[in-house]
């Protein structure tokens, strides 16, 4: 196993031999991830994408530490790195308001929750601070998961397909606003999607995974200065070079 050595606080050393999930029924114990090995460099915005089935979750929730059956090790670096998860539903607690579901991320006593209502207005939810979650649209929800994922600072941020399954405008809003939260406070993010267009606009690197080998077959860095990632074209022209291959 290759050694493991970067320690900045934000940085990740991923490096997962083998996972095999058990066999059931008629299906057989195969690898999911083979010969996997990351270095993330603090403050990368990194893309994870492939299609369904290819391991995308699973590695992610290696990465998380909520999946330990594996071959391999995951080196978080820094002397102690707070790390987040942005889950493709919003889980908000449905019988807390806003501003509760958002405060339960933080430790009792966490001088953080004086920047709850900055944080609300950044995300556009001023004034929705006392509501409950059913009363939000999706959009709205998915707003408020974001606030909670980035009040708490987290040095490494996890988000797995966060905007899937929202019209067009609702989702590039949130890119938009999500690319505004990491450029006021650039921490290291690991970001699932099956979007191409999605992973070229926020994305500093793009790893590609495929199904066939259960493993990373390209690794590319995204060459797209901040004010391209909202032109079009450019970022349709980076998808072309990048996506080539098909
Ligand atoms: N708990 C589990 N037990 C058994 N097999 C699983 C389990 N979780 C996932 N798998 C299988 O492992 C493979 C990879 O699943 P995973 O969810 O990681 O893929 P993915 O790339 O995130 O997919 P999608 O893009 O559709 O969300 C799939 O074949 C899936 O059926």
């Amino acid at each position: 196993m290759a050694a493991v050595t970067d320690t900045a606080t934000g940085s990740l050393n991923v490096r997962v031999a083998r996972k095999i999930y058990p066999a059931s029924g008629q299906r057989e114990a195969q690898p999911v991830l083979n010969g996997i090995s990351i270095d993330i460099e603090p403050g990368s915005f990194v893309v994870l994408t492939g299609p369904s089935g290819c391991g995308k979750s699973t590695l992610l929730n290696i990465i998380a530490g909520l999946d330990r059956d594996f071959e391999g090790e995951v080196k978080l670096g820094g002397p102690e790195t707070h790390l987040g998860y942005i889950f493709q539903s919003p889980r908000l607690l449905p019988w807390r308001t806003v501003r509760e579901n958002i405060e339960l991320a933080l430790p009792a006593g966490d001088p953080h929750v004086e920047r709850i209502d900055d944080m609300l207005r950044h995300v556009g939810l001023e004034g929705f601070a006392s509501q409950y979650p059913e009363r939000l649209s999706l959009g709205m929800q998915r707003r408020a998961a974001l606030a909670r994922g980035f009040i708490t600072e987290p040095d490494v941020l996890l988000m797995d397909e966060p905007f899937v399954s929202l019209d067009d405008p609702t989702a590039q809003g949130l890119r938009e606003l999500l690319i505004g939260l990491w450029n006021r406070r650039p921490t290291t993010v690991i970001f699932v999607t099956h979007d191409r267009t999605e992973a070229v606009m926020l994305a500093t690197r793009i790893l590609r995974m495929s199904s066939a080998n259960a493993t990373i077959v390209q690794d590319e860095t995204v060459r797209l200065s901040p004010s391209e990632r909202t032109d079009r074209d450019k970022v349709l022209a980076e998808q072309e070079r990048i996506f080539r291959d098909g």
